[in-house]
């Protein structure tokens, strides 16, 4: 289906009610994964992986090169699975992912140095822990001051653009990567070329030979950037990871890599997503601007709600294991989907239904076990800054095109949007 014909049937936000269509079916029984191209609104999963769900919360799944595994659906099991030590997370045991439909360069072969979602312990947990000492609770609230003179500033420089701006292009992208940019020592001004990389990265359609491409270019910069501040450090991440002499070059330069595009393009969605669910659902919205001490209640709903990461984390057993009763045998795919998972009644009241009042605490928006997000503090502080602050300083603030018109990020690994059109 084309991204065009998912613009033009797709529900105004807020009326989302699709009746759930018969489960998709490739060949035989084995449903393929239901991907966001199959969206019938721009805030829910699609109605087909929720069937899937409802059906069982582990079912089998034909991948695009046509082998079958399992996809997990249910909140339980998802956890359970994310936890279990005996699901491998390492890139040479994984094949083709869900989404895409060709090869993927990063599958089948050793992780890139540094990058740690492709990992297991030890190398995993080594590296991990190199890292974590910066991305602390602790350590992310010492930034909100800085944090919210990034965000004042970019409210300042939107609000000089008159009474129409695109969302993402000067708020939603800006602030997270000043931010990551900032804590990693990485210069803001060569934001154009690590943005496009990233972008690029995390798209689905692109050939295996464009995401190779942008991963070297990236690594490159970051290389030249990690031996610069092994030479002259600054108060950095990078610097820091280079004075330290436990890391290669090449693993500080692939984490900073990771850790760079993961730290901006996620939150960025995140932010231009959330800002447009909570403009789409005006009584959530009133409900934060009356009262903004809900805005680390409503950014953990939007999370879940919205789960950006909606392709779902792939994983391997390392042993023959049951599950649900049923065998998973060693070196088949799962893969856990996180936007069912989340939207599990099972594990969720009334869970199709965005209530920013809500605990949605034991949300898997960022994951689960070994590879927890690194980041989650840090996005989490960013966004209970960012929207109480955006909506207070645009009280009046509307989308200035048709809500069907906004360009949804459903071509990307990470949904979101592409641009968000606001007047105030
Ligand atoms: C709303 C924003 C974000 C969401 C929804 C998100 C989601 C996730 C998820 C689901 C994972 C688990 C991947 C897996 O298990 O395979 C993950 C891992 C990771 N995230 Fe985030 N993330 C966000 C923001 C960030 C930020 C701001 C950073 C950087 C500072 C970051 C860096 C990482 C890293 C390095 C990992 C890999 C951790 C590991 O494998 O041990 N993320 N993220």
């Amino acid at each position: 289906m084309s991204g065009e014909s998912v613009h033009a049937s797709r529900d105004i936000p807020g009326t989302c009610d699709s009746p759930v269509p018969a489960l998709p079916s490739s060949h035989g029984d084995v449903p393929a994964h239901p991907t966001d191209r199959d969206r019938r609104c721009p805030f829910d999963p699609p109605p087909e992986l929720t069937a899937l769900r409802e059906k069982t919360p582990l079912s089998r799944l034909r991948y695009p090169d046509g082998h079958i595994g399992w996809l997990v659906t249910g909140h339980e099991p998802a956890r359970k699975v994310l936890a279990d030590p005996r699901f491998s997370a390492r890139s040479e045991l994984k094949r083709v992912p869900v989404l895409r439909p060709g090869t993927d360069p990063f599958y089948g072969s050793p992780a890139l140095p540094g990058w740690l979602v492709d990992m297991d312990a030890p190398d995993h947990t080594r590296l991990r822990r190199r890292l974590m000492s910066w991305f602390t609770a602790r350590r992310t609230r010492a930034l909100t001051p800085r944090i919210g003179r990034i965000v004042d500033d970019r409210l300042d420089e939107m609000a000089a653009l008159g009474g129409q701006a695109d969302l993402v292009e000067h708020f939603a992208l800006p602030v997270p990567s000043l931010v990551i940019c900032e804590l990693l020592g990485v210069p803001y001004t060569e934001r154009a070329d690590f943005q496009r990389n990233s972008a690029t990265l995390f798209k689905l359609d692109v050939t295996a030979e464009q995401a190779a491409t942008a991963m070297a270019e990236l690594n490159a910069f970051l290389t030249e950037l990690a031996l610069h501040r092994g030479r002259s450090p600054g108060d950095d991440l990078l610097s820091a990871l280079a004075a330290d002499g436990e890391l290669s070059t090449a693993e500080i330069a692939g984490a900073g890599a990771l850790l760079l595009s993961a730290g901006h393009e996620t939150t960025a969605g995140s932010l231009g997503l959330g800002t447009f669910a909570l403009m789409s659902h005006p009584d959530q919205l009133a409900r934060l601007t009356a009262a903004p001490s809900l805005a680390a209640n409503a950014v953990e709903e939007l999370l879940r709600y919205l789960t950006i990461f909606h392709f779902g984390l792939p994983r391997t057993p390392l042993e023959d294991l049951t599950l649900l009763g049923h065998t998973l045998r060693a070196g088949e795919s799962v893969t856990v989907s996180l936007s069912a998972a989340n939207r599990d009644p099972a594990h969720f009241e009334d869970p199709d239904r965005l209530d920013i009042t809500r605990s949605a605490a034991g949300h898997l928006a960022f994951g689960h076990g070994a590879h927890q997000c690194i980041g989650q503090h840090l996005a989490r502080t960013e966004m209970r800054i960012a929207f109480p602050a955006l909506f207070a300083r645009f009280p009046g603030l509307k989308l200035a095109v048709p809500s069907s018109e906004v360009p949804l990020g459903e071509d990307m690994g990470f949904y979101g949007v592409h641009a968000l059109p606001v007047r105030w």
